[in-house]
């Protein structure tokens, strides 16, 4: 699959119980387009706590060794909170395939973070693909992602 990221490397993945499910979809889409995932659990549907995920996915992201992140939580906001802890990290919440465009255009996000329990698959689907396939547009956009971190 062609993309913006680096895909000879892992994409990693967490999330919590409520984004399990997702995430198990999500896993066999990338498979079967030829990534290779590293899969930062939660590994079924009992309930957890959204850090000890995020906090792990965030890590192997900003180490460099991931091609890109994916979170998945209910809202999605408690895995990006978490995840922007992380200093070179831009996780960036989606919920319609045009705020995936801006957050890789405009952000230069390097985690895409899906509410589980507001869109439904096939879109978390389409904005992770669009999330794929669309480069950060530098410019004015680079001054302001270069001011983020304090
Ligand atoms: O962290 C969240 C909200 O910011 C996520 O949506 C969680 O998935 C959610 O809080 C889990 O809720 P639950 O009632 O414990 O299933």
């Amino acid at each position: 699959m062609e993309s913006v990221f680096d895909l000879t490397k892992p994409v990693a993945i967490g999330c919590d119980h409520a984004g399990f499910e997702y995430k198990e979809a999500i896993k066999k889409w990338l498979c079967s387009n030829g990534c290779i995932v590293q899969d930062f659990g939660t590994y079924d549907a009992t309930s957890v706590d959204y850090p000890d995920f995020a906090h792990p996915t965030a890590s192997f992201v900003e180490s460099g060794q991931a091609a890109f992140g994916i979170l998945l939580c209910g809202s999605a906001n408690g895995v990006a909170i978490t995840a922007n802890k992380h200093q070179h990290i831009r996780a960036g919440l989606c919920w319609q395939n045009d705020v995936a465009v801006l957050v890789r255009k405009h952000n230069d996000a390097n985690i895409i973070c899906l509410p589980a329990r507001f869109v439904a698959l096939p879109l978390a689907i389409e904005m992770l693909e669009t999330f794929m396939h669309t480069a950060f547009e530098g410019g004015r956009h680079a001054t302001r992602v270069n001011k983020i971190s304090c």
